[in-house]
C-alpha cells in the first residue's frame, strides 16, 4: 500500500484523514509534535503517528499541513527523495515549497473544513510538469473528502482561497449574526442557535434542490412592501453585498501578501 505521510496533525489533517480512512488506500502516517494530538488521531483513526518524517522514497506521498509560517522549521529535516508533495499551506508558492524541499514534485491544494463532514471544496493545482498518476493521487485524496476543482494556474490559489477556502468562515460568521439577532429578539441562545441553524439548512437545501438562481430564491420570499423587503431594504442601505465582496478582496489581497512575505523569507533566510 502506498505510504501517504501528514506532516501536521491539526485541523485540516484531521478533517482529510477522517475521510480518506474510509478508503482504506493509503497507509497514513501523522507526524506531529504534540502528543495528545498523535494520542488522539491513533485512537480515533487507527493511523500510525510519529515525531519526524523518516527519509521517503520516491513512491511515497507527504502532504504538508502545518502553518504556512511553520513550514521552513518543519521541512529543514526532510528528505524527500523525489517523492510527491502535496502542499494545504495557504500562500506558500510551488517556487518556494520546491526549494525548501529541494524537490519540484508539488501539488498545491486549497481544502476548506467542511471536508470534515466529506462535503468539502479543494482547488487543486499541479504544474505541468507533473505526470496524470501524480494528479490522480491528489484527486483521490481530496475526493475522498468533497469536491474537486482543478485549477488553470496556480496564481487562481488566491481566488479560491478567497472563496471556498476562508468561505465557511464567513457563512458561520452569517450564522452568528442571525443567531445573536435572535437573542435581541427575546429567544435564549440554545433556541437562536437552532433557528439560525435551521434556516441557513432549510434555505441551503432549497437553493440546491431547486437549482433556481439565489437572486429568485430571495425574491420568492419577498413580497413587495411587506416584511423582507424592510429587510433587505436595510442589507441594501448597508451595503451588505459589496462588504462581503470587500471581505473576499481583503482575503486575496492577504493570501497575495503572504506568497510575497513568505517567498522573501525564505529566499533571504
Ligand atoms: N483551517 C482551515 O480552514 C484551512 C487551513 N489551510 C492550511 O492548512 C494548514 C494547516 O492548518 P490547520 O490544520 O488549521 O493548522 P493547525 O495549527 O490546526 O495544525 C498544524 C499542526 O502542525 C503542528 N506542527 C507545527 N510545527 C510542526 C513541526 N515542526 N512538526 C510537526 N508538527 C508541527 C502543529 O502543532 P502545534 O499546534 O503544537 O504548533 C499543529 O498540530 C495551514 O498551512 C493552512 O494555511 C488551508 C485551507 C483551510
Ligand atoms: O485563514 C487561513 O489562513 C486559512 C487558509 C484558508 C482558511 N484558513
Amino acid at each position: 500500500m502506498q505510504k501517504l505521510y501528514f506532516l501536521g496533525g491539526g485541523n485540516m489533517c484531521q478533517a482529510i484523514v477522517s475521510g480518506l480512512v474510509k478508503q482504506a488506500s493509503f497507509d497514513i502516517t501523522v507526524i506531529d509534535n504534540n502528543a495528545d494530538k498523535r494520542a488522539h488521531l491513533e485512537q480515533a483513526y487507527g493511523v500510525h503517528t510519529g515525531t519526524v518524517v523518516p527519509d521517503l522514497q520516491a513512491d511515497d506521498v507527504l502532504l504538508l499541513a502545518v502553518k504556512p509560517q511553520d513550514m521552513a522549521a518543519a521541512t529543514a529535516h526532510v528528505k524527500s527523495n523525489g517523492a510527491l508533495i502535496l502542499s494545504i499551506a495557504a500562500g506558500l508558492d510551488i517556487a518556494t515549497l520546491s526549494a525548501m524541499l529541494n524537490n519540484p514534485r508539488i501539488i498545491r491544494i486549497m481544502p476548506n473544513t467542511p471536508a470534515q463532514i466529506g462535503m468539502g471544496v479543494a482547488g487543486v493545482f499541479a504544474p505541468a510538469s507533473l505526470q496524470a498518476a501524480d494528479k490522480h493521487i491528489a484527486e483521490q485524496i481530496m475526493s475522498a473528502v468533497g469536491q474537486v476543482y482543478w485549477l488553470a494556474e496556480e496564481n487562481r490559489l488566491h481566488a479560491i482561497t478567497g472563496i471556498s477556502g476562508s468561505g465557511p468562515a464567513y457563512v458561520f460568521y452569517l450564522m452568528d449574526a442571525l443567531a445573536q439577532a435572535a437573542q435581541a429578539q427575546g429567544f435564549d441562545a440554545a433556541t437562536a442557535r437552532e433557528l439560525s441553524l435551521a434556516t441557513f439548512k432549510g434555505a441551503v437545501a432549497l437553493a440546491e434542490q431547486s437549482g433556481l438562481p439565489f437572486a429568485q430564491l430571495q425574491k420568492n420570499v419577498t413580497s413587495k412592501g411587506g416584511t423582507t423587503f424592510a429587510a433587505i431594504t436595510a442589507f441594501e442601505a448597508a451595503h451588505i453585498a459589496a462588504d462581503i465582496q470587500a471581505g473576499v478582496d481583503a482575503c486575496v489581497a492577504r493570501s497575495e501578501e503572504m506568497q510575497s512575505q513568505l517567498a522573501k523569507a525564505n529566499h533571504d533566510g
